[in-house]
């Protein structure tokens, strides 16, 4: 088994050898500096009882690092050639399995075989087992990937991603700050988000066109358990902050047209001490919660939404 120099010479050598050049439509863009390769890894402290995922696993240089510490690694790259490259790098790695294709089925939907493979291996591992994402991403799917993982079982425990650092900065970001939206609100109100490395282009190649940061999401599994319909919540932070610029009030009469009436709305606005002139932006995590909990308990009363 090789273990990659991962050099933009030796990449590029390896990619010239086998008639190949990356594709930037695939957001190929490769970590050429071990150091961080071994950061992230690292970072997502694994154990031999979990089960990681990455997607894109590119020539397999950080699929060899995860391999080294999981209990069974789960990879998927949508390109063919990759994907063989990859193939050879892993080959005799009893605890690695390779898919190739795409990781979304859809927007709002991974694809189903990634699902089955990750529980498979859950099982296997048995009592202690934990599900990670371990994964230098491909940028275009980062935010529908990660959504998309905390509304599946097993949720990932820990998730340690490279993504763009404009979309780090949002899952970040604070109440009143220009980056605060659906997704802040989103990832915070089930796990803790820090901040790992912000990288620059150099440490790839090729050099894309903006910075990157390593990210760390953590599970609460406390937070998860308190929703009583993880997807009411979900869609609900999307429509609320759909237009930004409007006022709470209107935003909610236009999310809750056909379920609930002005007055309705108005009693609930006023039951949480949300006055007119309030927005969205300026709530917090949890008072967003309450919010869209009253809405639904209110929807419940008059006989929309499920108990
Ligand atoms: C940023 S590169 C990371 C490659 C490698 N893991 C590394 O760290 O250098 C992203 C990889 O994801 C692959 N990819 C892009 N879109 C994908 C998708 N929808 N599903 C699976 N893999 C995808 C790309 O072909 C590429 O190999």
């Amino acid at each position: 088994m090789n273990q990659p120099r991962q050099t933009a010479s030796y990449l590029s050598k390896r990619l010239t050898q086998a008639g190949l050049r990356p594709v930037s439509h695939f957001g190929q863009n490769f970590l050429i500096d071990l150091n961080l390769v071994d950061l992230i890894a690292r970072s997502a402290e694994i154990r031999r009882t979990d089960v990681v995922l990455e997607v894109g696993t590119g020539v397999g240089s950080l699929t060899t690092r995860l391999a080294d510490a999981a209990g069974a690694v789960l990879s998927i790259e949508i390109d063919t050639n990759l994907h063989g490259l990859a193939q050879d790098e892993l080959r005799g790695r009893e605890n690695v399995r390779l898919l190739l294709g795409d990781a979304l089925k859809n927007k709002n939907s991974l694809r189903p075989e990634i699902m089955e493979n990750v529980r498979d291996a859950y099982e296997r591992l048995g009592e202690e087992a934990r599900f990670l994402l371990v994964a230098n991403l491909p940028y275009n799917i980062a935010t529908p990937l990660i959504s998309n993982l905390l509304h599946e079982t097993p949720t990932p425990d820990v998730m340690v991603v490279t993504i763009q650092k404009e979309l780090g900065d949002r899952m970040l970001a604070q109440p009143s700050t220009k980056d605060y939206g659906a997704l802040s609100v989103w990832v915070q109100s089930l796990c803790d988000v820090s901040l790992v490395r912000i990288l620059p282009p150099t440490v790839f190649w090729p050099r894309p066109k903006v910075h990157s940061a390593i990210i760390r999401l953590d599970l609460i599994p406390e937070r998860r358990a308190s929703f009583a319909d993880l997807e009411y919540f979900h869609q609900m932070v999307r429509a609320l902050f759909f237009h930004r610029r409007k006022f709470l009030r209107s935003v909610v009469i236009s999310a809750m047209k056909g379920r609930l009436d002005k007055t309705q709305i108005d009693e609930v606005l006023s039951q949480l001490g949300h006055g007119e002139n309030a927005r969205t932006e300026e709530l917090t995590v949890q008072q967003i919660q309450e919010l869209v909990e009253a809405l639904r308990q209110k929807e419940i009363a008059v006989g929309g939404a499920q108990a």
